[in-house]
């Protein structure tokens, strides 16, 4: 059983006015804070790193903080770096609740997640559209949520890859219970292919950030997996 989430990312926000961006997002409804981090290397471009995160960890806190009147979420650190092995305590430190790495850019995957798991977040895997899915097949029983790229990864804006979707059908049927994320491309336009094929957590950053009513973006992308989480029988 799983529960819809949407994931607004944060690289399409205004980051000079990051934190209320964030509040803005998450008082119109949004579970998570999708946020992309990209070194240059794995990805041709560059976005930013864990100077940024702490500081919206301050302004956004966690979902279990008793203490503070502040808006909370989820941070969910999308990982397109090379060497992400290299990167897990120092996330963790500044606010990371899952560690999200490509599957392309480690030789050891499974050591990973137990590295990430060690220090006490969940850990995600994601693959390329050119990846196969099933090498995520032995992995997914370790794993927390699996991420199907429906964009080539590195910039925002660009056009949902509905191709993808057996990638997200195969993997909704091997492992019903998992969280299972699309990122790139989605908004209400293009949510109904990546509800039917099975996934719930959905990744939107242009169409939440540039909405005139973010809370009816959300809302209705929610909708979309929740009906059809409910015809599986799946929903949470
Ligand atoms: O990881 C990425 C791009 O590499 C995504 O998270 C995009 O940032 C999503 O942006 P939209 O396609 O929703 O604008």
């Amino acid at each position: 059983m799983v529960k819809p989430i949407v994931a607004p990312s944060i690289l399409a926000s205004d980051f000079a006015n990051l934190g209320c961006e964030c509040h803005k997002v998450i008082n119109a409804g949004a579970d998570w804070l999708h946020i992309d981090v990209m070194d240059g290397h794995f990805v041709p471009n560059i976005t930013l790193g864990q100077p940024i995160v702490a500081s919206l960890r301050k302004a956004v806190p966690r979902v279990n903080d008793t203490e503070s009147t502040k808006p909370k979420a989820f941070f969910d650190c999308h990982m397109m770096v090379e060497e992400p092995e290299k990167w897990v305590a120092d996330f963790v430190k500044c606010g990371a609740d899952q560690f999200t790495f490509h599957y392309e850019a480690t030789k050891d995957p499974l050591g990973l997640v137990k590295l990430i798991k060690s220090h006490g977040i969940k850990a995600a895997c994601a693959i390329k559209p050119g990846t196969p899915v099933d090498v995520l097949y032995e992995l997914g029983p370790h794993l927390d949520m699996a991420l199907v790229m429906t964009v080539e990864p590195g910039f925002g804006g660009q056009k949902f890859m509905v191709e993808m979707m057996p990638k997200v059908e195969a993997l909704r049927a091997k492992f019903p219970n998992m969280n299972i994320q699309v990122d790139g491309g989605l908004g209400k336009e293009t949510i109904p292919h990546a509800a039917k094929a099975g996934a719930n957590v959905i990744v939107a950053g242009t169409s939440v950030f540039t909405a005139a009513d973010p809370a009816d973006v959300i809302s209705f992308m929610k909708g979309q997996v929740s009906e059809n989480l409910a015809a599986k029988g799946l929903l949470d």
